[in-house]
């Protein structure tokens, strides 16, 4: 008997579309199965001018579920960082695949980097998270730079760098890579990647979600076979960590979780796991920022706790007074 084709519910944008053509080479090559892609147009893509206000990412995310739910698809990929952080009563994260680069890139004019920005700086980002760590940045390095919001896809926030409206645009490293091409894409310009010291990327940014009901334990485990232990550990612990935050202030938080192994070459002995967290305000004045090492989580429950230990320690620091926009 052949079994008929997976339907892989997907956006249409470049991103969405080369984040589901790599999970649906893994899933035949892991499982057998044939895959199709099934194209779902969201809200979200067709009203984007409107997207601040209807709630930026979550509205991609509600529409892939509801096809799902609908039946009309029987798995969906996520940017992890773009997923709410409470669990859907009738969905599994079946597997979140190894992450990619979790850093954030900087886009500008050959020779020009963070540290190298020209005074008075217009750098293109809307992301309150990215926001205040720039700003901080700025004030400890004696610079002055203006964040300015941007909407659409990465070849228009590249636009505004190669035109000159801009002087810098800040990007997801992750996204960049998936789709490929970023040579043709930035041309002349360059890539900065941003230490994670300077700023942390969203919690579980670089990694995938992948999804389907919960009623349909064949396709959960077949899924499954995707999952990376480490990356699953890491994120849990950065989703943690926001969920806490969230329910403690309402700032721009970023994450990460760094698997730390004592014989770094040959990939297998990892022994601790650091997380690191930030949360500040998007004027850069204040930001608390800690991190907390220890034996990497064996468990889904060891990994939330340690989000929720650093959390807790954070919102003693200070963060509980925060008030600010939720990060992207
Ligand atoms: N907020 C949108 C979004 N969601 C996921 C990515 C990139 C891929 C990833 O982080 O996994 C991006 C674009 C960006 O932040 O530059």
């Amino acid at each position: 008997m052949t079994e008929r084709a997976l339907r892989l519910g997907t956006r249409r944008s470049k991103l969405a579309m080369a984040q589901s053509g790599h999970v649906a080479d893994a899933v035949r090559q892991l499982t057998g199965r044939p895959v199709e892609l099934v194209e779902i147009t969201t809200y979200g893509d067709t009203s984007r001018e409107h997207l601040a206000q209807i709630g930026g990412t979550g509205v991609f995310v509600a529409a892939l579920r509801d096809a799902l739910l609908a039946g009309e698809v029987d798995f969906a990929v996520h940017s992890l960082k773009d997923l709410p952080t409470t669990p859907h009563p009738d969905l599994v994260v079946a597997a979140i695949p190894r992450r990619e680069d979790p850093r954030d890139v900087l886009i500008a004019p050959a020779g020009t980097t963070l540290d190298r920005l020209p005074e008075g700086a217009r750098v293109g980002t809307g992301s309150p998270r990215r926001t205040a760590q720039l700003h901080a940045y700025a004030r400890s390095h004696g610079l002055d730079l203006t964040c300015v919001p941007i909407r659409g896809n990465v070849d228009t926030r590249v636009g505004y760098v190669r035109k000159g409206e801009l002087d810098a645009v800040v990007l997801a490293a992750a996204g960049l890579n998936r789709i490929g091409g970023t040579e043709e894409l930035i041309g002349s310009l360059a890539l900065d990647h941003l230490p994670v010291d300077s700023v942390l990327p969203a919690p579980g940014q670089g990694a995938l979600a992948v999804e389907c009901p919960a009623s349909d334990a064949g396709l959960v485990a077949a899924l499954s076979a995707l999952d990376d232990p480490h990356t699953r550990v890491a994120v849990t612990a950065e989703r943690s960590l926001l969920a806490a935050l969230e329910a403690g202030c309402s700032a721009p938080v970023g994450a990460l979780a760094d698997l730390l192994a004592d014989d770094p070459g040959h990939g297998q002995a990892v022994t601790e796991m650091r997380l690191r967290g930030v949360v500040g305000t998007t004027d850069g004045s204040t930001l608390v920022q800690l991190s907390t090492t220890g034996p990497v989580p064996t468990s889904h429950d060891e990994a939330m706790a340690l989000g929720r230990v650093l959390a807790d320690e954070m919102l003693a620091k200070g963060a509980a007074g925060l008030m600010g926009e939720r990060a992207l």
